[in-house]
C-alpha cells in the first residue's frame, strides 16, 4: 500500500479538517493509500514531526474549526528547498503530498512540484481570493459568521441611531465584505478592490440617515480610500513580514463621525471569522476536495491542485491556480453599489 502525507499550512480555516477527513476516508477505504499528517505545515515536513492518520484518528472532524494538524507560514524553498523535502519523504516513505494551503502555501507546492515532488493542493482559504476555483472552503463559513455579527450590529446602531462600522477580513480581496455586507444590506461596502472616497462613502451613510435608517458599514481590512495608496497597518508587520492588518474600521469611525456628523462606532471582526465550526456548504466542498485529491493521486496527476467547478470537482495545474488572484470583479461591486446609501 502507498502513502500520502498530508499538510495544511498558512492560516487556519473551516473545513480544514474535512479534507483530511475526506483525503483519509477516500484512500483507506479504497485500499490504496494509508496516511501521515505533518504537523504544522511545511515546517512538519521538514523535521519529520508527523503522526499517522487513520480511519480512528478522523472519525467526527468534519465539523471540527482549525486543523488537527496545526499550521504554520513556514517556507520551505527557504528552509532547504526540494531536497530537504525528498529527504523527509523518504524517510517516512511518503509517495506523494497533499498540500491543503492558501495562494502563498501553493505557490510554494508548485515550485516544490516543478522539481519534481509529487504533490497536490488543495485551496483554503476564507479571503477566497484563490483563481481557478469558483470558490475556496472557508470562505462560506466566514460569510455566515461575518453576517450573523452585522445583524447584531444592526440592532444596537438602530436603538441609538449610530453608524455602525464592520471591519471584515480580506487580505487581497473584498469576497467577504461584498458578500457579508450584501446579505446584511449594508447601506456602504468598502473594498481594496475599489478606490471609493471618503467622502463618497460618507455620502452614502448620510442618504442611509436621511431616509430613517441606522447606517451600516462593511469595510475590508486592506481597503485603500481615494488618494490613498498603501492599505492601513497601524500594528507593523508579523514575524514572516506581511503587514499585520486590522484596524483601518476604527480610522472610519473617526473620519465618518466627522465628516457626517453622526455618532460612530466600529467593530473590528478579526479572527472570529475564521474560527469555529464549517457551515455544512463548507463541509461538503471540503470533503469532496479532499477525496479529490485522493483521487487524483490515485491517477498520478501530481503538481495540479483540486478545484471546484460549478457542482463538479475537477482538477487544474498548480501554475494556473496561483497566477492571478481571484478579485472582486467590477460588475460584482456595481451590481452591489446599486443598494447603497
Ligand atoms: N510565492 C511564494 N513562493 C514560495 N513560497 C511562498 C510564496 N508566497 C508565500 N510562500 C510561503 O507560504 C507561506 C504561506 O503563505 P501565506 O502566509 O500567504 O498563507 P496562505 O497559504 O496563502 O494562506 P492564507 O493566505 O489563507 O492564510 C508563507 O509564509 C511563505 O513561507
Ligand atoms: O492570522 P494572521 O496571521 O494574523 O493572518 C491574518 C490574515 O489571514 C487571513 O485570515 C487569510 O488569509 C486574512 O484574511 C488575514 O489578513
Ligand atoms: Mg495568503
Amino acid at each position: 500500500m502507498k502513502r500520502l502525507g498530508i499538510l495544511t499550512s498558512g492560516g487556519d480555516c473551516p473545513g480544514v479538517n474535512a479534507v483530511v477527513r475526506g483525503a483519509v476516508l477516500a484512500g483507506v477505504r479504497t485500499g490504496q493509500y494509508d496516511f501521515v499528517g505533518y504537523l504544522d505545515g511545511w515546517s512538519g515536513v521538514l523535521s519529520n514531526n508527523s503522526v499517522p492518520l487513520t480511519l480512528e484518528s478522523v472519525r467526527g472532524l468534519s465539523r471540527l474549526g482549525g486543523t488537527i494538524l496545526g499550521t504554520s507560514r513556514t517556507n520551505p524553498i527557504t528552509s532547504g528547498g526540494a531536497p530537504a523535502v525528498i529527504a523527509s519523504m523518504e524517510r517516512d516513505h511518503v509517495d506523494g503530498l497533499i498540500a491543503v494551503g492558501g495562494e502563498g502555501s501553493l505557490a510554494a507546492a508548485r515550485i516544490l512540484g516543478e522539481s519534481g515532488i509529487k504533490v497536490i493542493g488543495v485551496p483554503k482559504t476564507i479571503d477566497n481570493d484563490l483563481s481557478a476555483t469558483d470558490y475556496t472552503f472557508g470562505f462560506d463559513t466566514a460569510v455566515q459568521t461575518a453576517t450573523e455579527a452585522i445583524d447584531r450590529l444592526r440592532t444596537t446602531g438602530e436603538s441609538h441611531h449610530r453608524c455602525m462600522i464592520a471591519e471584515v477580513m480580506g487580505r487581497n480581496a473584498g469576497w467577504i465584505a461584498l458578500h457579508a455586507g450584501m446579505a446584511a444590506g449594508a447601506h456602504a461596502i468598502l473594498i481594496p478592490e475599489r478606490r471609493v472616497s471618503l467622502e463618497q462613502a460618507a455620502a452614502w451613510v448620510l442618504s442611509a440617515r436621511n431616509r430613517g435608517r441606522a447606517p451600516l458599514v462593511v469595510v475590508a481590512e486592506a481597503y485603500v480610500p481615494a488618494g490613498q495608496d498603501a492599505p492601513y497597518f497601524p500594528r507593523g508587520l508579523d514575524t514572516f513580514g506581511r503587514p499585520r492588518l486590522g484596524g483601518i474600521g476604527y480610522l472610519l469611525e473617526e473620519q465618518l463621525q466627522e465628516l457626517t456628523g453622526i455618532e460612530c462606532r466600529a467593530t473590528v471582526l478579526g479572527h472570529i471569522q475564521r474560527g469555529g465550526a464549517p457551515t455544512a456548504f463548507d463541509r461538503v466542498l471540503a470533503t469532496r476536495l479532499g477525496m479529490a485529491a485522493v483521487r487524483a493521486a490515485s491517477k498520478g496527476e501530481w503538481g495540479v491542485m483540486v478545484s471546484s467547478r460549478g457542482t463538479d470537482i475537477t482538477t487544474v495545474a498548480l501554475a494556473a491556480a496561483i497566477g492571478e488572484l481571484h478579485t472582486v470583479p467590477e460588475d460584482r461591486y456595481l451590481e452591489a453599489e446599486m443598494l447603497f446609501g
